[in-house]
């Protein structure tokens, strides 16, 4: 039996809509994100589903993004391939914000490509695993597929060879992610989404986005964090959260650098610089912000390690 794992990702970063992304692991050492286990070769394809969000997913396995990437990578590379008896370990929510379907997406094509004998290079996977993304929330974005599987806060780079890069991250920072247990689809949250930006709006973000990575290159953690601010999903999709501006007052009024939407949310993120910030971030999110039984808040720090084999 072989496994697989790809983490959690947060699209976004709040300043770079659909061209910044970090994949995130709980600082306990806990794995978040999603399995898959290739148990062998048999006659058909079988996929069995298990883990704590195995529940929120479609009842029927055809439907499973694991098996539309089996035969999506089947195609790219060109050639029948055996059928696997595959296990999928559901860990991360759907429709989170967390960029689960990403997640799975990553570890099924990370573990075809492993399995198989990496017929293709990372550029032409990565794109595969856009594609497929694309397929679930409408339209292509790499902001959660690039991160989960390479690792690292990563900067989207349309247009070239390279897809993307690794930007410089504050060591000491750590991120509270608290999903509140209700679902909120990608796809209807991008639906709310201008189709244009003017000429000044449009200056206004690519101006924050430049602001915050020149302050990543410069160690300048006060202008990253005055330049943490999303211009262009938030104002769109506040009423779809309308607990996230209370909250932001609440832990900003603590000393708590940035707090934002993670992905297309409902998950929320808060940026914090110390222990002391992160526990009572935690605490107050998870008594003001979850709402049932699926929940989860964790502190995390950045996750240099993306997709892999366990
Ligand atoms: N293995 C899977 N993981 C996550 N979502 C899946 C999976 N297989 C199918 N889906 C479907 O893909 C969609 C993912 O929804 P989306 O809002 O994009 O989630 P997220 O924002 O968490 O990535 C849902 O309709 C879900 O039922
Ligand atoms: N850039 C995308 C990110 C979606 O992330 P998800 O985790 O909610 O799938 C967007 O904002 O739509």
């Amino acid at each position: 039996m072989k496994s697989y794992f790809a983490p959690a990702s947060t699209g976004n970063f709040s300043v770079g809509f659909d061209l910044l992304g970090a994949a995130f692991e709980p600082v306990d050492g806990s794995l978040f994100g999603d399995v898959l286990r290739i148990h062998g070769e048999q006659a058909e394809n079988s996929l069995t589903l298990s883990g704590r969000y195995v529940h929120q997913l479609p009842q029927q396995t055809d439907d499973n993004l694991v098996l539309k990437c089996f035969y999506a990578f089947e195609q790219k590379i060109g050639r029948t391939l055996p059928r696997l008896q595959l296990e999928l370990v559901k860990n991360l929510p759907v429709g989170s914000g967390l960029g689960s379907s990403a997640c799975s997406i990553v570890v099924a094509c990370y573990a075809f490509n492993d399995y198989f004998g990496k017929p293709l290079d990372d550029y032409q996977l990565l794109q595969l695993m856009a594609q497929l993304e694309g397929g679930v929330s409408g339209s292509v974005h790499y902001d959660n597929v690039a991160p989960s599987f390479y690792g690292g806060l990563l900067l989207m780079l349309p247009d070239s060879p390279l897809l993307c890069r690794t930007l410089p991250w504050f060591e000491h920072w750590q991120v509270v992610l608290c999903y509140p247990g209700t679902v909120l689809s990608t796809k209807e949250a991008r639906a709310v989404l201008p189709q244009q930006l003017t000429l000044k709006h449009s200056i206004a973000f690519a101006g924050m986005l430049s602001r915050f990575i020149s302050a990543l290159y410069a160690w300048d953690e006060a202008e990253a964090f005055a330049a943490l601010q999303d211009l262009v999903a938030e104002p769109a999709r506040q009423h779809l959260m309308p607990e996230l501006l209370p909250i932001r007052e609440q832990l900003t009024a603590q000393g708590i650098g940035h707090v934002g939407i993670s992905g297309a949310g409902p998950t929320i993120f808060a940026v914090c610089q110390n222990d002391v910030q992160a526990k009572f971030a935690a605490d107050y999110l998870q008594q003001h912000y979850a709402k049932n039984s699926d929940a989860i808040t964790t502190v995390c720090r950045l996750s240099r390690q993306g997709a892999r084999a366990l």
